[in-house]
Order: C-alpha cells, then structure tokens, then sequence
C-alpha cells in the first residue's frame, strides 16, 4: 500500500520537473524498475480517489483522461486499481492509446476495463474526473481536444483530481497559459514541485491541504542528488537557526538596530517598523529621526530610543556606533539622492542593512550603484512595482523563482520578492516559496512591518536568508489569526502569538 503523505509532512523541500526526472532517473539506476515507480504512482492515485469518494459518499462512474505520456500510464494504472475495488471506472484516453510507449503502454496493456472515445460531453454525468493528461512533462498550453476536455470537466459537477500536477499548469514556474485543470486535490510524487505552491498553482491543485505527495519508492537521500534548493518557507527550513531568547541573554546580546526615520507623509513606517523589530526580539532600536518630526517620532514612541538627525552626517554618526549590528532604510524615508547615499554609506559601513521601500525606488535605474561589495549582509525586499523599477529585464510574471533569483546573485543579497507567493531568494541559489500569506496582507504598512521583523531577527544574529524566510513566514502566520479588516499595526501585537 503506497503511503500518501501531506505536504508539509512531506518537509520542505522542492524539485523542479528537471530534478524530478534526474531523482527518476537515479531511482531507476539504483535499480528501482521505472515500472514500479508507476505502478506506485497510479497506486497513491487511486488511494486518493476511493478515499474520497467514500469521505464524500459520492457514486457513479469515474473518468480518468489519459494523457500520451507517462502521466497517462499513471492513470491506467490508477483506472485498474479503481476497477479491482469495485469502482465503475474508465479511460478516456487523448488520442489513439496505441501510441503510448514504454511503461505507459505497458500499464495501458495490463488494463482490461473499458477505454471510452475522448468526448467531453460524456464527462458530464461523470462522479470524479482524474486528470492524468499532462503532469511534469507539459510543454505548451493545452490546445483541441486536451483543451476541450479540461474546460468539460471543470465545468461539471464531478470531484477533480489531479495527477502529478493539473494539466495546463506549470510544474517549474506555477504559471498557467490557456486552460488548466482545477482540481479538488492533487496526488504528487516524491517531493512538491515549485507550481504546487507558487500562486496560482497552488490553488489550482486544491489548496495545501489538499496536495499529497506521494512516497513511490525513491528513496530521500536522492533527493540530495538532484541539486535541488528550492524550498518550501515553513519552520523547517529555518527553526534551527531561529534566535530563541535564554536565560543569558539580555538587551545586548539581543542586538542594537538603527532605523532611519521617515518623512511626511509616512511617518508611521519607521515606528512600525521599530516596534515589529522589538516584537521578534531584537534587543534595542533606535530611530534617527529628521529634527522636524523628532518631536513628533518622541511622543509616539515609549519602546524605541529616539535620537534626532539634522542630516545624514546625524545618522552616520549614530550608525559609527559599534553595537549597532543592523540597520533599516527605507520605510518613509522619502525617494532621492539622499537616502540613496544613505544607503550606499551604510552599505560601506560593514554593516548587515535591510533596504526598503523608498530606499529601494531610490535606486531605481542605476542599480550598480547598490550593487557594491558589501562587506555584510544586504536585504532587499521589494514589492513587484519596486522590483520592476530595479530589475526591468526581469520578469516575475514569467518566471518568479527565477527571476527572484537572478536578482539576489545581481546585487549580491537576499531579495525578497514580495506578493501572494512572496520568493526569498539567496546570491547563492537558495530560494524559498512562502505560502502563508492571507489576501488581507495587502493594505498599507504591512512591508513596513515585515522589513521591521527581518531586521528584528537580523540583529539576535540571524543569518539573512533564514531571517527574511522565517520573518516572511511569521508575518503570514501573525496575519492569518487577525483576519479580514486587519490593518498594518495589528500585526505588532499579534506577533508574540506566532513566535516559535
Ligand atoms: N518519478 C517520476 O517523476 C515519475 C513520474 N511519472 C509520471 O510521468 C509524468 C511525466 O511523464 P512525461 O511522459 O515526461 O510527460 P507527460 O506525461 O506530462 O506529457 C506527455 C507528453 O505530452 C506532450 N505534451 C506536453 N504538453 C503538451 C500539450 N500542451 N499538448 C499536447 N501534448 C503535450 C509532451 O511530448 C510530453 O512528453 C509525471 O508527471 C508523472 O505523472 C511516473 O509515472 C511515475 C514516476
Ligand atoms: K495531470
């Protein structure tokens, strides 16, 4: 009996349909037949379906479409279970079965119930419908008949489930063109695959809780094999690394932050920023506030030291401090050559610098001038309007994971690329895929929060990646307890709520 696991049981790792097929394939050399990786595959499958069609006490015919490929030789083997079990089950293959090759042919001959002829009408009276058309290996958005028959099916009332992945979705990227196949849940193999968790993949496979992965006999130290670095963002990833406070420690050792204050009109950014970084724990921050809103930043604040600025001078000579480990530019700072020099001198400070919002669209266009040998750790963490501005050859839309990518490796820091599937990528390859984040996240203030935690955990000695990964994924979790109608200051409070 092949065990189905959920995905977070699963851990974290991801693998691209490439490392997918290296990890096969190194199945397959260590002696695995590829038949069996099959036969395990359709297995999970039909687990899943009749456990379903139990759990929702649904009856009447099963459709599994099958697809030309290897995907297709999954849901013969999935159909022949289903009928072993009692199920009125039937293939409704894509094209002629004849042409299936290899192990999908060998599955098609060992299935002796009924292939139907590819109609999408006859999918309307169906009680599931298994996608076994396309998974890893798609190439192109489904056109004809494959088309035809996923737009039937999303259209009847039958339990959707897919196989590997819903056809017409992307397994590398989750982009999806022309149809694709919504699914209630989708059975996956080995470990998830990026566009199971980037948006919208991650809907169109039925939601997390609704992705299996599927254990089919490769084994986890493959996993190390393929290269793969890609990520889930949950406490797996990055708990060993978090700074839990001890008994030692105390207001130094927990780290000194200097944040740059902000100007009219958003002089709330840098205070909600300097609370966020209190509330994961960093020891002290001190906002340098411009001398005309001091008063102002002083009368709001009782937990942040304030010191007033007169001008950059003013700031760099606070950050000259050596117990300042961290600092944070950007919230309000306003946009132009100023906070750009700032940031640059902060970046020439050795210091570990966390560059935000205005700090960012400072830099809009000449990039180079950030991309400077920074002794320590640099954050970026732009929002997609900000990341267009420093990186317009690069395009999320079409490729998230690497576009994120391309951009941490251009400027030499973690750059969090913020939205529904916020990507924390690393210079060195690494990049998580967070998948917390609720739709009410997105109201005014929220960046400033997040920018807050990432340099809040920074400061306790945190490395950058895994600071940014678990302040992304804190910021979700603190969010998703609010609820609708949350605005950026209730996170402050709701953060100790998600602490590890
Ligand atoms: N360990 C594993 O990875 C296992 C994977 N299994 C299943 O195998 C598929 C991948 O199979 P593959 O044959 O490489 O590709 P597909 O079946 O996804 O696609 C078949 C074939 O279709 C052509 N094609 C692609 N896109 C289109 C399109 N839009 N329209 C028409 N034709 C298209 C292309 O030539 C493809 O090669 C994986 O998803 C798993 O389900 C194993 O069974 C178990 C182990
Ligand atoms: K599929």
């Amino acid at each position: 009996m092949s065990v189905t696991v959920s995905w977070k049981a699963a851990g974290h790792a991801l693998v691209s349909p490439s490392e997918m097929a290296k990890a096969d394939r190194l199945a397959v050399e260590g002696g695995v037949p590829s038949a069996d990786l099959m036969e395990a595959a359709g297995r999970a499958v039909a687990d899943l379906a009749a456990e379903t069609m139990s759990a929702r006490r649904a009856s009447g015919p099963i459709v599994v479409l099958a697809g030309p490929g290897n995907n297709g030789g999954d849901g013969f083997v999935s159909a022949r279970y289903l009928r072993e079990w009692g199920f009125d089950c039937a293939v409704m293959p894509l094209g002629d079965p004849a042409a299936l090759k290899g192990d999908a042919a060998l599955m098609r001959d060992r299935f002796d119930g009924p292939v139907i002829e590819a109609a999408p009408d006859a999918l309307a009276d169906a009680a599931m419908i298994i996608d076994a058309l396309f998974g890893a290996g798609l190439n192109k958005p489904l056109e004809g008949m494959a088309a035809e028959l996923v737009d039937a099916a999303n259209e009847s009332r039958a339990i959707r489930i897919a196989v590997d992945l819903p056809s017409g979705l992307c397994g590398a990227t989750g982009r999806v063109s022309g149809s694709c196949f919504r699914a209630d849940a989708t059975v996956t193999f080995f470990a998830p695959k990026p566009g199971h968790i980037l948006a919208p993949g991650r809907f169109l496979c039925g939601g997390q809780d609704h992705l299996h992965v599927a254990d089919i006999g490769i084994k986890d130290a493959i996993l190390a094999k393929t290269g793969a670095n890609t990520y889930l963002n949950d406490p797996g990833l990055w708990g060993l690394d978090y700074p839990h406070a001890g008994p030692t420690s105390h207001k130094y050792v927990r780290g000194h932050l200097l944040v740059l204050g902000g100007r009219e009109p958003a002089l709330g950014a840098c205070r909600l920023a300097s609370i966020a970084a209190l509330r994961v724990g960093g020891g002290l921050v001190t906002l340098a506030a411009p001398s005309e809103t001091y008063p102002i930043q002083a009368g709001a604040l009782t937990d942040v030291l304030v010191r007033r600025i007169d001008s950059n001078f003013g700031f760099l000579g606070i950050l000259a401090d050596p117990r300042i480990a961290v600092t944070l530019l950007g919230p309000g700072a306003g946009i132009g050559e100023k906070t750009a020099e700032l940031a640059i001198r902060a970046l020439e400070s050795g210091r570990n610098v966390v560059l935000d919002a205005d700090a960012l669209s400072s830099f809009a266009g000449r990039l180079d001038a950030l991309a400077v040998q920074n002794k320590a750790d640099v954050v970026l963490t732009p929002h997609e309007g900000e990341f267009a501005r420093l990186f317009s050859d690069l395009d999320p839309n079409e490729d998230r994971l690497g576009a994120a990518r391309k951009a941490a490796k251009r400027v030499g820091g973690i750059v969090v690329l913020k939205g529904v599937s916020t990507v924390i990528a690393a210079p060195d390859g690494r990049a998580a895929i967070n998948a917390n984040a609720p739709a009410w996240l997105s109201v005014g203030g929220t960046g400033d929060v997040l920018s807050g935690m990432i340099a809040g955990l920074m400061v306790q000695g945190m490395p950058a990646f895994e600071a940014a990964c678990a302040a992304v994924w804190l910021h979700g979790e603190a969010a998703m307890g609010i609820g609708p109608g949350m605005i950026a200051s209730d996170l402050l409070d709701a953060i100790p709520s998600v602490l590890p």
